[in-house]
C-alpha cells in the first residue's frame, strides 16, 4: 500500500479582533484543504477556540502570558499592541519549543498577523520559515512603509503647511501626505514606532495579503519593492473558502425582513466590529435614515454608542421612527445581507473586509471611515474604484438623507453600481483557476511543501 504523506503543520497567530481573525481563519482552512494541519495560537480573549466546531481537525493553544482585554481599555490600541508584543515574546518561543516537541519538528511555517510580530523571535530561534499576513489593504501597508521612515515631530512641523498636506505621496496618486493614516490612534511617535515594527520583515519569507492585484496593482508593485519580500496578494479570502469565525452571534431575522423589501431599494448600515458611535451621531443617523424614505437594515452592536449598553439611549419618538422603515440587528449575517438582492447600498466604516465583502457582491457604498486605513480604503472606493462616496466627519440628518438618496435612487448611484459590477465580475475571476489569487495560494502551497 502506498504510504501516506504525513500532513505538515502551520502555525496560525491572529490579532484576537473580528477584522483580523475571520480573514487569518480563511487563510487557515483554505490551506487546510491543500492538506496542511493547522495550530491556532491565540491570546485570552476573543478566542477563535469558541467557534472551533467549525475548524474540525484545526487544533487551538493559548498563550499564558498574553494580556487580558482590560488592559487594551486601559492602554488604547496602539500601546496595547507593542505592550503585548513584549509581553507575549518568550512565552510563544515556549509554546513553539513544545508544538515542536509534540509534533516531531514537523512546523512548515508559523503565519503571524502583521500586528503580532512577536512571533518573528521564535522563527528566528527555531530556524522555522515564516509568513506575515496582512489583513489590510496593500496601499495601508505601502503608507506605514512611508511612515516608518518619517519623525514624528518633523512630520507635524511639516504638515503644518497647506501645501505639504496637499503634497501627492511620490508615485502613488492620489494619496497625499494628508491622507497618510496617521489619524484617531493616539500619540504620533508611538504610532511610527509601532509602524517600524510592523515593516520590519525580520526572518519572514514573504507577505501574504488580503487584497486582489486588480484592485492594487500599484501599491503591490511599490510593496514588494519597499519590502524586498514576495507578496501573495490572494484576496478575496471569503471567497476562496467559507470559514465561520463570528465571535458575536448573527441575527438571523433580518434576511425575512430583506425577503419583503423591493430589490436595491435597502441601505445597509454597519460599522464593523470596533467602531464606537456618540448618541448625537446615532440620533442624526436615525433621522437622517428616516426621512430619506428608503428601508433600511441597521446593526448596532452592543456597547457601540459611547456610555450605553444597546439603544436605549434612543427617544421613543425616534425608535418608534425607526421601527417604521427599518430594521436594527445587533450582528448580521454581513455576506448574506450584502449578496440579497433588496440591498442597494452599504453605509461602512470602510474596514478593509466589509469593503472587500461589498464589492464581491457589486454593491456601491457610502463612505464613513473613523480611523486612518478606513480613511485610505474610502480613498480609494471614491477616487480609485468610484464605487462610493464619502460623507463628512461630522454626520448630521441632511446630510444622511441626501446621501442614501445619492445612492439608492439617483442615476449617480446607478453608475457606481455599475462600475461596482464590473469589480465583482473581475474579483470573482481572480479567484478561479489561472486567477491572479488562485495563482498565489498555488505558489504558496508550493512553496511550503518544498521548504
Ligand atoms: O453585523 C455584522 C457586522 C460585521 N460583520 C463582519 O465583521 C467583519 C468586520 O470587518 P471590517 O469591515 O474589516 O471591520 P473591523 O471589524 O472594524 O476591522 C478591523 O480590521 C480591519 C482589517 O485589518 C481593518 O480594515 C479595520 O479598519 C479594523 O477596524 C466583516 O467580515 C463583516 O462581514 C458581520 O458578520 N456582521
Amino acid at each position: 500500500m502506498e504510504k501516506m504523506e504525513a500532513k505538515r503543520r502551520i502555525v496560525l497567530v491572529p490579532v484576537p479582533a473580528q477584522g483580523h481573525v475571520t480573514p487569518m481563519m480563511q487563510l487557515g482552512k483554505a490551506l487546510n484543504l491543500k492538506g496542511f494541519s493547522i495550530t491556532v495560537v491565540e491570546g485570552k480573549f476573543n478566542k477563535v477556540s469558541s467557534s472551533s466546531q467549525n475548524f474540525p481537525g484545526f487544533e487551538f493553544v493559548t498563550i499564558p502570558e498574553s494580556l487580558p482585554e482590560s488592559v487594551l481599555e486601559k492602554l488604547g490600541p496602539i500601546e496595547f499592541l507593542i505592550e503585548l508584543n513584549k509581553t507575549s515574546e518568550a512565552s510563544f518561543k515556549d509554546c513553539i519549543a513544545q508544538l515542536l516537541l509534540q509534533q516531531g519538528n514537523d512546523i512548515a511555517c508559523i503565519i503571524y498577523d502583521e500586528y503580532m510580530y512577536f512571533c518573528g523571535a521564535a522563527a528566528k530561534e527555531f530556524k522555522i520559515p515564516s509568513f506575515i499576513f496582512s489583513t489590510s489593504s496593500a496601499i495601508n501597508q505601502v503608507s506605514r512603509c512611508v511612515l516608518s521612515k518619517l519623525s514624528a515631530e518633523k512630520f507635524l512641523v511639516d504638515m503644518e503647511d497647506p501645501e505639504v498636506q496637499e503634497k501627492l505621496v511620490d508615485n502613488l496618486n492620489p494619496l497625499r501626505y494628508k491622507d497618510l493614516p496617521t489619524s484617531g490612534v493616539g500619540p504620533l511617535d508611538r504610532l511610527f514606532e509601532l509602524c517600524r515594527e510592523i515593516v520590519n520583515k525580520r526572518t519572514a519569507s514573504a507577505v501574504i495579503i488580503n487584497t486582489v492585484k486588480c484592485l492594487e496593482s500599484s501599491p503591490l508593485t511599490r510593496l514588494q519593492h519597499e519590502l524586498g519580500i514576495p507578496v501573495y496578494a490572494l484576496g478575496p479570502l471569503h471567497i476562496t473558502v467559507s470559514a465561520a469565525s463570528g465571535l458575536l452571534e448573527e441575527d438571523r431575522s433580518c434576511i425575512e425582513w430583506l425577503n419583503k423589501q423591493k430589490p436595491r431599494s435597502v441601505i445597509y448600515i454597519s460599522l464593523g466590529s470596533i467602531v464606537q458611535m456618540q448618541t448625537k451621531e446615532v440620533l442624526e443617523m436615525a433621522w437622517g435614515l428616516a426621512n430619506s424614505n428608503q428601508p433600511f437594515l441597521w446593526v448596532i452592536r452592543p456597547g457601540s454608542i459611547t456610555g450605553f449598553e444597546w439603544i436605549e439611549s434612543l427617544p421613543e419618538e425616534v425608535s418608534k421612527m425607526v421601527s417604521e422603515r427599518g430594521y436594527i440587528v445587533k450582528w448580521a449575517p454581513q455576506i448574506e445581507v450584502l449578496e440579497h438582492p433588496a440591498v442597494g447600498g452599504f453605509w461602512s466604516h470602510c474596514g478593509w473586509n466589509s469593503t472587500l465583502e461589498s464589492i464581491v457582491e457589486g454593491v456601491p457604498m457610502i463612505c464613513r471611515p473613523f480611523d486612518g486605513e478606513q480613511k485610505l480604503n474610502a480613498l480609494s472606493l471614491e477616487s480609485i474604484w468610484r464605487i462610493g462616496f464619502q460623507v463628512q466627519s461630522e454626520v448630521e440628518r441632511g446630510g444622511v438623507e441626501r446621501a442614501v438618496k445619492r445612492l439608492i435612487v439617483e442615476e449617480e448611484g446607478a453608475e457606481m453600481r455599475e462600475r461596482a459590477l464590473v469589480l465583482k465580475e473581475k474579483l470573482k475571476a481572480s479567484v478561479r483557476s489561472g486567477g491572479s489569487s488562485y495563482n498565489a495560494l498555488e505558489e504558496i502551497v508550493n512553496y511550503l511543501k518544498t521548504e
